[in-house]
């Protein structure tokens, strides 16, 4: 294990009592701070490894290195669905952590509302989540996940039913999160350009077995900027990636634009 990795997955394997092997051996170091998105076709074992990694489930083999216990314990992870307890406010939902803490209401209210500014959302804290949007309500499991400082958050498909242009402000917000906090983020998405534009890497994964297939560092400053999303290498890192993928379903190649975007 490097010095900086945080997590260090190695010849992870997943083999599900139906026999569909999800993952095979698969070799992946993360390190400190680090966002690393997770693409590949459906069914390739993304969120699989994903929940291997959180603990959600076993892994068959291999073997996952932390680079400290403490780090294990400080994970969140958030899901596709928002998942909010629809009966209770905004602030009610993203209190939930700390009130399973045991921290008091005074002080657990103080973090809430700070919480709530980071995310765009303290004129709302008294809403309940079907007074919501879908990305509002994102941007509340967002919250609810952030509120106890992870080390390490585990993020899997979560603006995937989100329109465009909400996503695209998430993932700015996302990246501003990610800069004030530094977690170390594995992201999974079917989106390339969501993964080129968040992340320091870009893994590839193939399917049948689930394992990875490349490693691709975008290398550009983070957070990135509008700029970033409309310059010509930014383009050239989507076309990397797709070219990555393509290999991975020659059935159907995935096509990036030549000089236009998205
Ligand atoms: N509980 C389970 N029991 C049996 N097979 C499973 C189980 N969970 C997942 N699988 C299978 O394991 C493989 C990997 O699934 P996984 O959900 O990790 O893929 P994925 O890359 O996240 O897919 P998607 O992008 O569609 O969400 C798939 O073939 C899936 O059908």
């Amino acid at each position: 294990m490097n010095t900086k990795a945080a997590i260090a997955i190695t010849q992870v394997s997943k083999v599900f009592n139906n026999g569909v092997v999800a993952l095979k051996d698969v070799n992946l170091t993360v390190n400190a701070s680090d966002f690393v998105s997770l693409v590949g076709a459906s069914g390739c074992g993304k969120s699989t490894l994903l929940r291997i990694i959180a603990g959600l489930i076993d892994k068959s083999g291999g073997e996952i290195l932390w680079a400290d216990r403490t780090l294990k314990e400080q994970i969140a992870f958030v899901f596709q669905e928002p998942a909010l307890m629809p009966w209770s406010t905004v602030r009610e939902n993203v209190r939930l952590p700390l009130k399973l803490a045991g921290v008091s209401k005074k002080i657990a209210d103080t973090t809430v509302d700070k919480t709530l500014e980071l995310v765009g959302l303290e004129n709302f804290a008294k809403a309940y989540p079907r007074q919501l949007s879908g990305g509002m309500k994102m941007r509340v499991s967002i919250a609810r996940s952030i509120i106890t400082e992870p080390q390490v958050l585990l993020m899997d498909e979560p603006f995937g039913a989100l329109d465009d242009i909400t996503r695209t402000n998430l993932n700015d917000e996302l990246l501003s999160l990610w800069n004030k906090q530094r977690p170390t983020v594995l992201f999974v998405t079917h989106n390339i350009y969501e993964a080129v534009y968040l992340s320091k890497r870009v893994v590839v994964m193939a399917a049948r077995p689930g394992r990875v297939v490349a490693d691709i560092k975008i290398d550009e400053p983070l957070p990135r900027t509008d700029e970033f999303r409309t310059s010509e290498v930014y383009l050239k890192y989507c076309r990397e990636v797709a070219s990555a993928l393509s290999h991975t379903m020659e059935e159907s190649p995935v096509k990036v634009p030549r000089s236009s975007f998205q």
